[in-house]
């Protein structure tokens, strides 16, 4: 009951937002689709969910052709649009019961599956689902695509906007969806949840760069990498940016990721240009490189 995508492209007129896409989910897997923003993510969750016809290629959902049994993969799977896709005049519980009754369920039905997510919201069940928080909004949102005990599950986006807490809540409860069978696409920008998934697939403009599990991908990273730090960010980008031995830089939460042309790298070197570029305080240490390093290198 997985996901299979072989040779799919889309374009909007001039944008071609999908590119001969090709990959396999496996039935029970809970796979990333990680990229920024315009990547293609969108189009290719409402290819597989039946909303928007692929140009070329075909796909399979739940073992369902997206094209000639797109009835029977609406009735399998799961959908969580990356913007908020409930009614907001309708409260908590109206929301839920809506989305029952047009799959043929009740909330009684499939309780079960819900109920871990549910519960935190069910003290707000009267509240009209536009005047809950980012957090409760993506937990309705969730329950709402689970209440007809799909198969496949999608989400798009779900933790944009959310707070960090919240973002964890919500992963533990992916985990343990997954655990109960279901097969879930989850896309997402943030690069520490990619390490979350059991494989992930990198796109950028409508490419897959790669397809691996998160520490394959990292391993994949092709140089020794170096964290530097110096008491003056700016001035660190822009000499590092200007040192005829630099491959990349990448600034990275208070340091810079950086590698370097030359192997081995010569750190003394290094540290005697940027002491003469005026900076002090400087530490170059190596560091293992994350997702996001591959993600950047790949993307060059
Ligand atoms: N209906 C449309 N008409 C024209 N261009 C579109 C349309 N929908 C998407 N695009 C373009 O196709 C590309 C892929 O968009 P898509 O929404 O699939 O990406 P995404 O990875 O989901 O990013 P986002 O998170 O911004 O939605 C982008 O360049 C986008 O501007």
């Amino acid at each position: 009951m997985g996901i299979t995508i072989s040779n799919i492209s889309k374009s909007y007129g001039e944008i071609n937002a999908l590119s001969d896409i090709s990959f396999d989910v496996k039935p029970g897997e809970l796979f990333g689709l990680i990229g920024p923003d315009g990547a293609g993510k969108t189009t290719l969750f409402r290819i597989l969910t039946t909303l928007l016809i692929a140009d070329n290629g075909q796909a399979t959902v739940a073992g369902y052709d997206v094209l000639n049994d797109y009835k029977s993969i609406r009735n399998s799977v799961g959908y969580m649009p990356g913007r908020f896709s409930l009614y907001q005049d309708l409260t908590v519980e109206e929301n839920l019961n809506f989305f029952a009754t047009i799959f043929g369920t009740t909330i009684e039905e499939n309780y079960d599956l819900v109920k871990d997510i549910y519960v935190q919201i069910e003290p707000f069940k009267n509240r009209r689902a536009g005047k809950l928080s980012g957090g409760m909004k993506q937990k309705l949102a969730l329950s709402c695509a689970l209440i007809h005990k799909p198969k496949v599950l999608f989400l798009d986006e779900p933790t944009t906007g959310v707070d960090p807490v919240s973002r964890k809540e919500f992963w533990e409860m992916l985990k343990r969806l997954q655990k109960k069978g279901i097969t879930i696409l989850v896309s997402t920008p943030y690069m520490d949840e990619a390490a979350l998934c059991d494989r992930i697939a990198l796109i950028q403009n409508g490419n897959i760069l790669e397809i691996d599990t998160p520490n394959a991908i990292v391993s994949h990273f092709p140089k020794p990498l170096y964290n530097i730090s110096a008491h003056n960010m700016y001035n660190l980008i822009e000499s590092l940016t200007n040192y005829e031995h630099t491959y990349s830089i990448f600034p990275f939460g208070e340091f810079v990721h950086y590698t370097d042309k030359r192997d081995p790298i010569d750190k003394a070197s290094l540290k005697t240009y940027l002491e003469f570029q005026g900076l002090t305080d400087i530490k170059i240490e190596k560091t293992q490189p994350t997702i996001e390093d591959t993600f950047m290198e790949l993307a060059k």
